[in-house]
Parts: C-alpha cells; sequence; structure tokens
C-alpha cells in the first residue's frame, strides 16, 4: 500500500503530467479539490496561449489574484514549464498545465473564465488585420473547445484582430448552439488603460485617478476615445484632443516600433487583461457597479458588435451602455471608425459562414 507521504508527494507533482483521459482527468478534480482545501472559494480560470508574451505575465498575475482557486495554463509549446514555474508561487490558487491540441478539453472543462491571447503578434509594417490569416482559425478551434467543454464560461478575447476574432467566436459558438452574446468580450482595456496614461500626463494627473471611455474597435481609427467624457472632467485644446486621439489610436504601433520585430504589446496588455478578467470575476462574484469597456455584441450603433462600457455580472455584460453625448470631433471619429469596423465584422463573420 502506498505511503501517505508517497500519495502526498504524488498529489503535489501532479501538475508536471498533465490528464489525457477522462479517468485521469476525475483524478485531477478530486486533487485539485484537495489543494484547494482550505483556501478561500474562487473561479476556475484558464488561459489559453499560456506561454506566450502576454500569457506568462498574465499568467503569473492571475496566479497573484484572490479571486482565482484553480488556474489552466494551455499551450501548444512550453506549457509544463510555465506551470511549472508558477505553480511555485505561494499564492492560494492551484495551478494546472495543458500542452497541445489533445489536452485542450481537459484544459476547459470547468472553467468559468477563459481567457484567450493565442496566436501571433505584429512585426513592424504589420496591420492587425494582416494576422486574420494566421489567428483566425487558432480562435475558431479553441472556441470550438470553449463550446463544447465550457459552454457557460465568460470569453475574454484576446488574439488580434479583435475587430474579426470576436465575430468569428460569436459565429462557432452560434454554430454550436452554445451562443450567448453576454458571455462574449473581446478585450479592448489596453486601449483605455493607454487612454488614462496618455491623459494624466497631460492633465499632471496621477493616472489612477483618470477614467476614459473608449469605445468602437480595437485597430487604428476604430479605436475612439471619448475625451469629452473623461474623469475629472476636463477640456482639451484642439492640438491636445489630435495629439490623444492619435497617441491612443496608435499606442500599440508605438510598442511595435518600439519592440522593432520582436512582438507587440505584452505587459501593458498582460496587466490590462488581468484588471479586465479581475472586473468578470468581480462581476461573476455579484459586486455591484462593475463596469469597463469590451467589444461586444450591440445594438448601440446598427454594427452588430460595438465597444462600449459595460456592466459585469454574474451572467457576463447584462448591460451595454449607449454612448453618450459626443462632440463635433468624436462625432466625425465615429462616422470613420463604424466604416472601417463594419468591414473587419464581416469578415469575421464570412470566415466562418463561408
Ligand atoms: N487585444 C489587445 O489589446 C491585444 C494587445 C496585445 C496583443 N494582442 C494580440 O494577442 C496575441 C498574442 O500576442 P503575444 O505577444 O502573446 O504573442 P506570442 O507569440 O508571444 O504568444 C502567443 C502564444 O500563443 C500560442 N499559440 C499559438 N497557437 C496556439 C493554439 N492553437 N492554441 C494555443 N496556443 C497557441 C503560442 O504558442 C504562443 O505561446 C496576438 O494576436 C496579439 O496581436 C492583443
Ligand atoms: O498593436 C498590436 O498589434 C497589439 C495590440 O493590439 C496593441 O494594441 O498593443
Amino acid at each position: 500500500m502506498e505511503s501517505v507521504a508517497n500519495q502526498r508527494i504524488a498529489r503535489v507533482s501532479a501538475h508536471l503530467q498533465p490528464p489525457n483521459s477522462q479517468m485521469e482527468e476525475s483524478c485531477v478534480l478530486k486533487r485539485t479539490d484537495c489543494r484547494a482545501k482550505g483556501g478561500a472559494p474562487g473561479f476556475k480560470v484558464a488561459i489559453l496561449g499560456a506561454a506566450g508574451g502576454i500569457g506568462q505575465p498574465l499568467a503569473m498575475l492571475m496566479k497573484m489574484n484572490p479571486l482565482v482557486s484553480v488556474l489552466h495554463l494551455y499551450d501548444v509549446v512550453n506549457a509544463p514549464g510555465v506551470t511549472a514555474d508558477i505553480s511555485h508561487m505561494d499564492t492560494g490558487a492551484v495551478v494546472r498545465g495543458f500542452l497541445g491540441q489533445p489536452q485542450l478539453e481537459s484544459a476547459l472543462t470547468g472553467m468559468d473564465l477563459v481567457i484567450i491571447p493565442a496566436g501571433v503578434p505584429r512585426k513592424p509594417g504589420m496591420t492587425r488585420d494582416d494576422l486574420f490569416k494566421i489567428n483566425a482559425g487558432i480562435v475558431r478551434t479553441l472556441c470550438e473547445g470553449v463550446a463544447k467543454c465550457c459552454p457557460n464560461a465568460i470569453v475574454n478575447l484576446i488574439s488580434n484582430p479583435v475587430n474579426s476574432t470576436v465575430p468569428i467566436a460569436a459565429e462557432v459558438f452560434k454554430k454550436a448552439g452554445t451562443y450567448d452574446p453576454k458571455r462574449l468580450l473581446g478585450v479592448t482595456m489596453l486601449d483605455v488603460v493607454r487612454a488614462n496614461t496618455f491623459v494624466a500626463e497631460v492633465l499632471g494627473l496621477d493616472p489612477r485617478e483618470v477614467d476614459v471611455p473608449v469605445v468602437g474597435g480595437h485597430a487604428g481609427v476604430t479605436i475612439l476615445p471619448l475625451l469629452s467624457q473623461a474623469k475629472p472632467p476636463s477640456s482639451f485644446t484642439p492640438e491636445e484632443t489630435e495629439y490623444l486621439t492619435k497617441r491612443i489610436q496608435d499606442g500599440g504601433t508605438e510598442v511595435v516600433q518600439a519592440k522593432a520585430g520582436a512582438g507587440s504589446a505584452t505587459l501593458s496588455m498582460a496587466y490590462a487583461a488581468v484588471k479586465f478578467a479581475d472586473a468578470c470575476l468581480r462581476g461573476l462574484r455579484g459586486d455591484a457597479g462593475v463596469v469597463e469597456c469590451a467589444f461586444i455584441a450591440s445594438e448601440v450603433t446598427e454594427l452588430p458588435f460595438f465597444a462600449t462600457k459595460v456592466r459585469l455580472g454574474r451572467r457576463g455584460a447584462e448591460e451595454v451602455y449607449q454612448l453618450g453625448p459626443l462632440n463635433e470631433y468624436e462625432r466625425v471619429g465615429l462616422q470613420k471608425a463604424k466604416k472601417e469596423l463594419a468591414e473587419s465584422i464581416q469578415k469575421g463573420i464570412s470566415f466562418i459562414r463561408k
């Protein structure tokens, strides 16, 4: 008979050999329950693309989040290494790694929140739309897994081009009969984070005191900061408005150029992703008044998807807010944003319906 000590050793090293079969999975769930015992109850979160530039710091920050009890790290490469590393952090969440397509279903089963930063990033000279060819297929496969294994999970989709990948995910879920528009959220939080930072610089404020809604989508002119609705209420000269709007719209390109071929924003994105995921988890917990911007199915404009402020609750984005009053500069920006967005959304829909 195995000694108690051996059983304990087997239990704590379980993360090094992720499960394959259903039987092994049920053992894993038992071990997970066991490890989580005594810890605060929390949510089960999966990160798909966890070994990447965003995935790794995102995994680290989610391991530090007290609302997370179980953290599943999935990637097609290096998931065991990242998992072993992160699992040594003395925080509450139980971490398990899953490597490659055969383990996708185990990674997703039972999850409350699935965060997807899987896919290729830009290099200088590329647009986000240039990533469509590779990332569309990746997002389709991963969302098929979500539809099968955790159809009620909230999905935070980071993979670019977000303006097309969110419509792709929606079509996959519709096909599977699991689509709930409230649960599918394109992550545009980095645009808000940038807007808060750049506006704070101009106003000479602490960025933590600033809140700028950013609406539309997540690429170039589709990124529309509503400076007229910034908090604290502030006025900007036409030059400041032009500078800030352009800088927020080009924030991603600024990082891509500075990294000079080594990828796009990863650290600020992981920060923004965790800020957004934490808001989703607080909503799931039932906290009142959790409001963030996200790219979501919407009736705010004539387009089927649009980023605006949403109220996050137990069922996901329970309320989608209207745009509010826009000034003339923002009204012109909105027309430009809608034109480009319409094409990107249609491209995503056609990819699945073709
Ligand atoms: N929404 C945003 O604001 C925002 C911000 C920054 C980056 N992004 C996007 O996020 C994506 C990832 O960026 P990154 O810098 O982390 O890239 P990266 O190349 O460093 O990491 C991507 C990871 O995805 C993994 N991957 C590839 N195919 C996969 C699959 N089928 N299943 C699971 N994992 C898979 C890779 O192995 C890699 O580890 C890019 O598309 C990028 O454009 C979005
Ligand atoms: O710009 C990119 O390609 C990555 C991301 O969308 C960003 O805004 O930083």
